[in-house]
């Protein structure tokens, strides 16, 4: 691995969101950062706003007041920002990306502005971008950015796609799977994933109402959840091989996804066990469960792990699994930490343990 860039200076745009908010935690106690983050709001007058008048949660007692500053390129490049953060809604990562990279600063995005080569899946088909071709060229260019998948690419990345929330823990559970040619594809995988309310961020919406969310769950975007589109090409399946359903949960965070699988040959519990053993050797973000013990939502909240555990039928090919994750950590803010430290020559684990 290279060895960590010297006083590397990284900057968050859209920290008073909740994903922003838990990105600006993690760089601020990262041990590999020397220089202090720089913290951005929207374009436009200076709001005289600090860190803590957004994310009162990160007070300190070190008497240092972070300045939300106007979002400004002069500003970025005239205190040599290595590295970009994008926390924000995917038509203004779109809009900002690609002048960040023509002005040679790296974007860790982490919207699903950039996740897809198949543009019909995304979440950005219908927008029209000020200069299309520069905005297809960065599309094939952005990197997917799944730690545990594409390390080597994600080093050498310039513009970082930040994978979706349930995406990372269904992709997380089936690629050991699909790797392995497991996955028959003449039978239905069936995701059925339910996540808590911060997956819709900050703004309220009838969805996330306290009157809607609480005491109940819900299913939603039956057959077009935009996450479908990073399962069939991070996993190379056929639209008509996977059936992904979404539900919210009445809770603060957390992803739970219940994943059913047929094998195209039968195999033992002790064989799956060291499938997923040998495919995540080394990787600290990935807990395996031994069974009949299943991941749980409170055992991976606040943490960037995702926890993955499994119950195979004694036919030897019915298999269960459920994947457990953080939606603002594994799934947004930690994930992206965890790129960070890969682009800049850290450990990957660096400021997530
Ligand atoms: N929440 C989650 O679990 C996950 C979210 N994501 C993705 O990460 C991104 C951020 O999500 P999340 O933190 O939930 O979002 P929030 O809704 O909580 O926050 C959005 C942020 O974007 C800022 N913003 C909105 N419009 C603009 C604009 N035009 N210019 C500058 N800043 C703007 C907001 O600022 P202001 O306060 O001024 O409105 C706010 O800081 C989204 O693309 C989301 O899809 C990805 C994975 C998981
Ligand atoms: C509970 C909830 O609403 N979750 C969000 C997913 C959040 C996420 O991962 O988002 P992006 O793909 O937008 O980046 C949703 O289903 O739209």
């Amino acid at each position: 691995m290279a060895s960590p860039q010297q006083s590397p200076r990284v900057a968050v745009a859209g920290v008073s969101g909740y994903s922003g908010g838990e990105l600006a935690r993690l760089l601020l106690n990262h041990p590999g950062l020397t220089t202090r983050p720089m913290f951005f709001g929207r374009a436009g007058e200076a709001t005289g706003q600090v860190l803590t008048d957004l994310q009162p949660q990160l007070a300190t007692t070190d008497g240092i007041a972070d300045p939300i500053l106007p979002f400004s390129w002069d500003t970025l490049v005239a205190n040599k920002i290595d590295i970009l953060f994008l926390a924000l809604p995917h038509e203004q990562s779109r809009e900002w990306a690609p002048e960040a990279i023509r002005r040679g600063i790296r974007v860790i995005d982490l919207s699903g502005a950039w996740r897809l080569k198949e543009k019909k899946n995304s979440a950005v088909y219908n927008l029209t971008d000020a200069d299309p071709a520069a905005a297809d060229a960065l599309e094939t260019e952005a990197v997917f950015g799944a730690p545990e998948l594409h390390a080597e690419a994600i080093a050498k990345a310039r513009l970082l796609a930040n994978p979706g929330c349930y995406s990372t823990s269904m992709i997380l559970a089936l690629a050991p799977l699909a790797k392995a040619g497991l996955l028959d594809p003449k039978e239905l995988i069936v995701c059925d994933a339910k996540s808590g309310v911060s997956g819709a961020g900050k703004a309220a919406t009838a969805k996330t109402h306290f009157m809607y969310a609480a005491d109940n769950l819900s299913a939603y975007n039956v057959f077009g959840h935009r996450h479908t589109g990073e399962l069939l090409e991070q996993l190379h399946l056929s639209e008509d091989q996977i059936q992904f359903t979404p539900h919210l949960l009445p809770i603060p965070r957390g992803i739970l996804s219940t994943i059913y699988v047929r094998l195209t040959q039968p195999t033992t519990p002790e064989a799956i066990t060291k499938l997923f053993a040998d495919f995540y050797a080394g990787k600290r973000m990935v807990r395996l469960h031994q069974t009949p013990n299943l991941p749980q939502i409170q055992h991976v909240v606040r943490t960037n792990y995702c926890d993955i555990g499994f119950h195979l039928h004694k036919n030897g090919t019915r298999l269960l699994l459920v994947s457990c994750l953080d939606n603002l950590l594994k799934g947004a803010a930690g994930q992206a930490v965890q790129n960070m430290n890969l682009m800049l020559g850290f450990a990957e684990q660096d400021g997530l343990l």
